[in-house]
């Protein structure tokens, strides 16, 4: 899978929110995409899977339009984690992950042999299998977070959107989230807040603020102190790290900033 995005604007209202944003995720790259609060990071992952609708621009997905797709074809192509995972109705854990099915199925047809055994595994993937029949709503942020990820697993598609997808989750459950979907070994664009988790998994990053790409690269290309700095306002002092070969960040409190100057 291939994603393709040119020239995409978008307004909330008056207000241009996300502005003539091109860039490619290859297939299997994982690509992050960082920046500041506010900076459009969900505003952009919305338009691509079609939570908005872009008031300009293009995004094509191996060749095939995005923005004319019907829904379940766009959900058998894209899986999608957003920030916020509230549900309207008390569902299961279990019911929540079986969710994920939907898209390969036909109107009121049950669920299979097949589609609970991907229900199950994928609920293992997250360590939430002995959680699977508990009320979704009484979860954890962090339990939440693992369903819906879960539901994302289930859900087989060749494309992951995915939107801080371990915002909740102790380090545990982050390195495993990003761990597996790495192994999926499947084309990924992934905000990502921690800049040490987007140095670790990330193959390229895309840098947004105020709603425009100011850069993009390896991440040993994008993530100097020059450049975080620039995007952050925060010192910090990066090395390539012996074990992990990988850019590895420690910022810099203001107190001891200030003695390195001294
Ligand atoms: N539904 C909305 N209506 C109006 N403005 C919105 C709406 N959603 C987001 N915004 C505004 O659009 C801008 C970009 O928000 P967005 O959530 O895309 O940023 P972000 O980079 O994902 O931020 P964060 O890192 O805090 O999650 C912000 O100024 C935000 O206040």
């Amino acid at each position: 899978m291939q994603l393709k995005i040119d020239n995409m604007t978008f307004s909330y209202g008056e207000k241009e929110t996300i502005k003539d944003i091109s860039l490619h995720v290859n297939e299997g790259e994982f690509v992050g995409l960082i920046g500041p609060n506010g900076s459009g990071k969900s505003t952009l992952l919305k338009n691509i899977c079609r939570a908005l609708t872009p008031d300009a621009g293009m995004a094509v997905l191996d060749g095939e339009n995005i923005l004319s797709m019907n829904h379940k074809r766009l959900a058998l192509k894209i899986g999608a984690v957003g920030q916020e995972n509230e549900v309207p109705f008390d569902f299961t854990v279990e019911e929540i992950v079986a969710m994920g099915r939907t898209p390969h199925k036909k109107l009121f047809e049950i669920d299979n042999e097949y589609d609970k055994y991907m229900t199950n595994h994928a609920l293992e993937h997250v360590g939430m299998a002995h959680m699977a029949k508990r009320s979704y709503r009484s979860l954890s942020g962090g339990e939440k977070q693992r369903v819906v990820i879960a539901r994302v697993i289930a859900q087989e598609s060749e494309f992951l959107i995915l939107d801080e997808p371990t915002n909740h989750l102790d380090i545990s459950y982050q390195m495993q989230v990003f761990d597996f979907v790495k192994r999926l070994q499947i084309t990924v664009l992934s905000a990502i807040h921690d800049l040490n988790m987007a140095a670790l998994y990330c193959d390229r990053i895309y840098v947004l603020k105020a709603g425009k790409i100011v850069l993009h690269g390896t991440p040993e290309e994008v993530l100097t102190p020059e450049n975080i700095l620039d995007i952050y306002g925060v010192h910090c002092d990066t090395i390539v790290h012996p074990i992990t070969g990988k850019v590895s960040i420690t910022f810099l409190p203001e107190g001891i900033y200030a003695q390195t100057k001294r």
